[in-house]
């Protein structure tokens, strides 16, 4: 297993903004392992998004350096597939179609279209929704889209799935039902993961290591948790477990007493 699957190195994030520059994220380094699970945790503001952009190659550093599996991250790419709070689906396409159009998009040159159908089947199965495939964005619930989004993220058979909030939007059942879903998908797949939450307990439940941000400006990694939960983990069982709750009370010890709520946010 490549323990350093993806490295970031000093980076740093300035925008230049109306009111002048934005330093945003500064000195970041972090490495990820292959099949890891990380999420980012911090404040409001604190620039999460700003490191998944940056991993996901959507915006580049202004300083340092991003690599992913030995390649320097110079762009989006297939094999850093991002899954967004908003599932952002075409309403017009099925949830199949959905899947479907992206696949095409990138591999319509190497594989024929049978391929892409079994591959866009096989990614809505992995969700549990291959009874849905044939139905559109309006006729699902916000979890189901969410599971759409997933399933396409997965279907181009990512090196890594970045994720930024991915359940932010849903209610808390519907929400704990998916992070279920997720830790079985991601056992089954062996992805590597790295997701921006806000919640402590998603967190510990998910992660391999949890990585917690300080505030902005220049914010940077304050701490990270290494999670020694045995896998798979069990959200019932674990809410009496002692070592959950000693993680959960260190993040959030870093959250409210090392780094408390920012005045703006
Ligand atoms: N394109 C941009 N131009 C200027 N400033 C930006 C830009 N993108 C982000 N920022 C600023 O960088 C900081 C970090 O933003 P970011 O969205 O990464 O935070 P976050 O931790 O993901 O926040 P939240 O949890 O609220 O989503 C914020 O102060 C934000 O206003």
């Amino acid at each position: 297993m490549n323990k350093k699957f993806i490295e970031v190195q000093h980076a740093e994030m300035v925008f230049e903004t109306r009111k002048g520059r934005f330093h945003a994220l500064h000195d970041i380094n972090l490495t990820v392992a292959q099949g890891e699970f990380v999420t980012l945790i911090g404040h409001s503001g604190c620039g999460k998004s700003t490191l998944l952009n940056l991993l996901a190659g959507l915006t580049t550093a202004t300083d340092g350096a991003l690599i992913c599996a030995g390649r320097e991250i110079a762009g989006p790419s297939p094999e850093r597939a991002v899954v967004f709070q908003n599932h952002s689906l075409l309403p017009w396409l099925s949830c199949f179609e959905n899947v479907y159009l992206a696949l095409e998009r990138v591999f319509s040159n190497k594989e024929s279209a049978s391929q892409l159908r079994e591959r866009a089947s096989a990614a809505l199965a992995l969700v549990g929704l291959g009874a849905a495939a044939s139905k559109r964005p309006n006729e699902i619930s916000g979890g189901m889209k969410q599971r759409v989004g997933i399933a396409r993220a997965l279907s181009m058979e990512p090196k890594v799935l970045l994720m930024d909030e991915p359940f932010g939007a849903l209610d808390a059942l519907t929400r704990a039902h998916l992070q279920d879903e997720l830790l079985r998908i991601v056992a089954q797949t062996g992805s590597t993961v790295v997701m921006v939450t806000h919640d402590v307990d998603e967190a510990v439940l998910l992660s391999d290591r949890i990585v917690m941000m300080s505030n902005g400006p220049a914010a940077t990694i304050g701490d990270i948790v290494q999670v020694r939960l045995a896998r798979p983990r069990e959200r019932v069982a674990l809410a009496h477990d002692a070592l959950y709750m000693e993680y959960r009370t260190r993040v959030l010890e870093f959250l409210y007493h090392r780094q408390s709520r920012p005045q703006a946010a």
